[in-house]
């Protein structure tokens, strides 16, 4: 659902509020809230089953919540309520794309012929659904230029051009995993959600994920991941939120979250009473 424009600071894209999802007896997330702010690569990170792919799921549609309100600010101001928009509305109209845990590429495929099907829709729009207009409007010919155009662009991106003709399946992981943000970069989001684009790959895989991402940043697209490699969170986000159990305990720069004793008693597994224990550890610096 679009809500027009109105005063709410452009440097937010995504604002998740109050949001809770229960499935039967368990509440999976509760009263969660926080913000991305724009052109900024945001990390949420957790212990396994603190409720990471339940908020994304939330965010892209997957579910619906139970509760709470997620507000996607386009760079121009206009402003969707996800919560009220099915899975691809969230895509097409809202601009987020997702990327998933395990790699959904179109393996047969060649690696440009999955950059040109992510276009399909805009390609089909501009031959106003007719066989004349793909044979004949000049807007179906402009549209079918620009595409090849953002498949290059972003093959280059990715440093798969030598790749291209290449069936996508014969590609070594770390390059399929680039290639599928490739691809969800070629439907021009102005958010992109990665479920742990780093998981499986080797430190030269991770690395040119890395400079990916980067570039990507670089070029005011809004990053949201999921990452349990503590070493690419850190090296890579601008901005990380934690969350346990459902509930956010930590939100502020790597740095920040790094020292926050109750961010490391999460993932150390202790329990509350032992935070302190923790805190006092850290100001003598012998954790
Ligand atoms: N569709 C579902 N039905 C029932 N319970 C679910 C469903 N999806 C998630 N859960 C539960 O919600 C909780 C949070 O799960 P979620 O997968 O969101 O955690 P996570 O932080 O992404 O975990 P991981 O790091 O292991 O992927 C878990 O207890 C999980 O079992």
């Amino acid at each position: 659902m679009s809500l027009g424009t109105n005063s709410m600071s452009n440097d937010t894209i995504l604002k998740v509020e109050h949001l809770s999802m229960r499935f039967g007896g368990l509440m999976a997330i509760n009263d969660f809230s926080f913000e991305a702010k724009r052109g900024e690569i945001t990390a949420l990170i957790g212990p396994n089953g603190a409720g990471k792919t339940t908020v994304f799921n939330c965010i892209t549609g997957f579910y619906k919540p139970t509760m709470g309100m997620i507000t996607l600010t386009q760079r121009d101001g206009e402003h969707y309520l996800l919560e009220r928009l099915r899975d691809f509305e969230i895509t097409k109209l809202a601009r987020v794309s997702r990327t998933f845990q395990n790699i959904r590429l179109f393996s047969g495929l060649t690696v440009l012929e999955n950059l040109l099907v992510a276009q399909h829709n805009a390609l089909m729009k501009a031959s106003g659904y007719t066989i004349l207009g793909l044979l004949g409007l000049p807007a179906y010919r402009k549209a079918s230029a620009a595409a090849i155009d953002k498949a290059k662009y972003w093959l280059d991106k990715a440093n798969l051009t030598e790749r291209a003709d290449d069936p996508a399946g014969d590609l070594p992981y770390g390059a399929q995993r680039r290639l599928e943000i490739a691809r969800a970069m070629c439907t021009g989001p102005e958010l992109l959600c990665l479920d742990e684009p780093a998981a499986g790959l080797n430190p030269r895989e991770s690395a040119a994920l890395n400079t990916l991402l980067h570039s990507i940043r670089d070029e005011g697209v809004s990053i949201l991941l999921i990452e349990h490699d503590m070493s690419v969170v850190m090296e890579i986000s601008d901005h990380v939120v934690v969350l346990e159990y459902g509930q956010k305990i930590s939100d502020g720069t790597p740095d920040h979250v790094k020292n926050d004793p109750k961010v490391i008693a999460a993932y150390l597994g202790v329990e509350d009473d032992e935070v302190e224990e923790i805190e006092e550890q850290l100001d003598e610096g012998t954790i």
